[in-house]
């Protein structure tokens, strides 16, 4: 994997008791200083000529502060590499820590980045039978429709490792929009019950493992776009739309105490028409209002895997 990557650059030393084992070393060039509510580290794994600034990652509002982390790759497929094995270092840590993994996948572009997890050495090494796939959203179309996110997933992501049938857990497309919001809460209320999904100690709600997301280029997380009243949602874990801006229309979604009661969230994002929204993220834009990716605050970790281009106005 790190063959590749020809610099490293840290905005802040970690200390050696704060590294994760998915956080390996990193060389350390010049520290800034940078506020105490700012971002934890950056690596860049790229040839970029004009790595990230400190000044373009000073404020982050909303953000999760201390835990945030930021990689930028020089190309997608460094940005695979890296994915599969963070994920599979958490699917690791999580199969040893509680017998279980509990992963929440997005639709959209994130599924192909997953592919190098179908690729050795992970195929065989992942515990892939400790697996528990979700979906933070989906459409609601039947499974085998072009827009639904299982057949995404299956297709690229699902149907070539050996995760029981049985642990992924598709909507009931047989249901309308709000009675399949309804059926997955219903479902990870069972979870919660025997075990599978933990629970978060400190908000009550459902607790994975890893959530991993894409944004929208209008800076949606799931299906909370900006501007939308299911964005301030507090008590469901489950929700649906049927004036969704990007189509289909109908959709269910998890909602952001959901979201953020997940231990670790991975947010990937792609390609220079995502270059505003992550600006915006970051703190550096226009004055605006809060986009839904500005919200996202895991209970333990957010980590950006962002390519360059989609880096490019940081
Ligand atoms: O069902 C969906 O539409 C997704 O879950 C959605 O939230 C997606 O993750 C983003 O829109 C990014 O999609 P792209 O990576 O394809 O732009």
């Amino acid at each position: 994997m790190a063959s590749a990557v020809s610099l490293s650059l840290s905005l802040r030393i970690i200390p050696p008791s704060s590294r994760t084992s998915h956080a390996p070393v990193i060389s350390h060039r010049s520290a800034p200083r940078v506020p105490p509510h700012s971002i934890k580290s950056i690596r860049i794994r790229t040839n970029l000529k004009s790595p990230i600034s400190a000044s373009a990652l000073k404020s982050t509002p909303g953000m999760a502060g201390e835990k945030k982390k930021v990689e930028v790759f020089d190309s997608e497929e460094l940005l695979a590499v890296q994915l599969a094995k963070y994920t599979a270092e958490l699917s690791e840590k999580f199969a040893k820590e509680r017998g279980a993994f509990t992963a929440v996948l997005s639709g959209g572009s994130l599924i192909n980045s997953l592919r190098k997890l179908c690729e050795a050495p992970y195929v065989d090494s992942v515990e892939w039978a400790k697996w528990h796939v979700f979906w933070v959203d989906e459409r609601v179309v039947p499974k085998d429709h072009e827009d639904s996110n299982y057949k995404l997933a299956y297709d690229g992501f699902l149907s070539k490792v050996p995760i029981p049938t049985g642990n992924v857990y598709a909507i009931n497309d047989a249901l309308s929009a709000e009675g399949a919001a309804d059926d997955y809460e219903t479902c990870l209320k069972h979870l919660v019950t025997n075990g599978v999904l933990a629970t978060s100690k400190t908000s009550g709600f459902p607790k994975f493992d890893l959530m991993l997301l894409g944004m929208g280029p209008d800076g949606h997380v799931a299906s909370l776009f900006p501007g939308h009243p299911l964005v301030n949602e507090k008590e469901k874990w489950v929700t649906f739309i049927k004036d969704s801006p990007k189509p289909p229309p109908e959709r269910i979604t998890f909602t952001f105490p959901v979201i953020n009661s997940s231990a670790y969230i991975a947010m990937v994002v792609n390609g220079a028409g995502k270059s505003g929204a992550v600006q915006t993220a970051f703190g550096n834009g226009e004055k605006s209002d809060t986009l839904p990716v500005q919200l996202v605050s895991p209970e333990d970790e957010l980590t950006w895997f962002l390519d360059k281009d989609a880096a490019s106005k940081l």
